[in-house]
């Protein structure tokens, strides 16, 4: 009989990810084991996976032990490590949540992004699945400077560079069938811009502070949706239309709508930002520790 791994599946705004709880850090994850659990025909199937582990058992989030209990060891659905997740962070919650480590309220949560204070909303559910709302606090945004293109066939369109501890490059564009097919990392230029890769995403207004995106993400390919992505394109929407924060001393709010769902943004005139939507666990189970093995020799 073979070990068994547990793990859950949960998504928020249809990014989804395989959950796999080890709080002592016991479990191996290389990249391979990584890609073959978020394979979609072959494994579980999802955009990343979030590690839950308590951050004194990990090298990377030691640190941050005192002010958060659990780091989110977050990894992209190729086994690319990043820095940060957004949506990820708000179903990682969640899942803290129905284990029985948090409680609705405030949580600080570890990431490699630092430590982010999410808000678990009241529902009327226990079982810690209900598509009730998850808040985080995901920090300031960095505004590079310097000019950056993206390209998709024969058009091209001036990007915002925007970091939210993860790379973004945000396109306004006239139609967001004009992204093509997101599957492959979109051309940008000047390389040195995003020398680790970037996030992509394509935008176009629904209304006055509403947008709609499609995203490139890094490590997954086209996604449903991208909370740091979301939070970008708030950024640098507030910035096109004259509503930064900084410079009116008033918050901005963004409705972002994405393919899987709706993500609500707020800036802060002292750059705070702060992500709203829904975040929900579908299933747990169990993986086959042998399958695992073999799937990465
Ligand atoms: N889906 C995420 C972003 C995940 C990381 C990203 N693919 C990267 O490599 O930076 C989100 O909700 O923010």
């Amino acid at each position: 009989m073979s070990t068994r791994i547990a793990f859950l599946k949960g998504h928020g705004t249809e990014n989804d990810f395989v959950i796999v709880p080890d709080p002592e850090n016991t479990i191996d994850l290389p990249p391979a084991a990584v890609a073959a659990l978020c394979d979609r025909r072959a494994g579980i199937g999802g955009d990343g996976l979030l590690h839950v582990v308590r951050s004194a058992a990990h090298p990377e989030a030691k640190d941050m032990a005192a002010e958060a209990e659990w780091f989110m060891d977050y990894r992209n659905g190729d086994g690319s490590v990043a820095e940060m997740c957004g949506n990820g962070v708000r179903v990682f919650a969640r899942y803290l949540q129905r284990a029985g480590h948090a409680a609705e309220g405030d949580l600080a949560v570890a990431t490699r992004g630092g430590v982010k204070t999410v808000h678990i909303a009241k529902t009327a559910s226990t079982s810690g699945s209900a598509a009730g709302d998850v808040t985080v606090g995901m920090g300031k945004a960095l505004l590079p400077e310097g000019d950056v293109t993206v390209s998709v066939g024969e058009r091209s369109w001036p990007a915002r560079n925007v970091n939210m501890g993860n790379p973004h490059a945000v396109a306004f564009v006239d139609d967001l069938a004009h992204a093509g097919d997101l599957h492959s990392p979109p051309p940008f230029s000047p390389a040195s811009a995003y020398p680790d890769g970037v996030n992509v995403e394509f935008v176009v207004d629904r209304g006055p502070r509403h947008v709609a995106l499609r995203v490139h993400e890094r490590g997954a390919g086209e996604t449903r949706s991208c909370g740091t992505g979301a939070c970008a394109v708030a950024v640098a929407a507030a910035r096109r239309d004259g509503a930064d924060p900084a410079v009116t001393g008033a918050p901005a709010t963004y409705t972002v709508d994405v393919p899987g769902g709706t993500l609500v943004i707020t800036e802060r005139a002292d750059g705070e930002i702060e992500m709203t939507g829904p975040a929900v666990i579908v299933a747990e189970g169990e993986i086959d520790a042998d399958w695992l093995e073999n799937a990465v020799r």
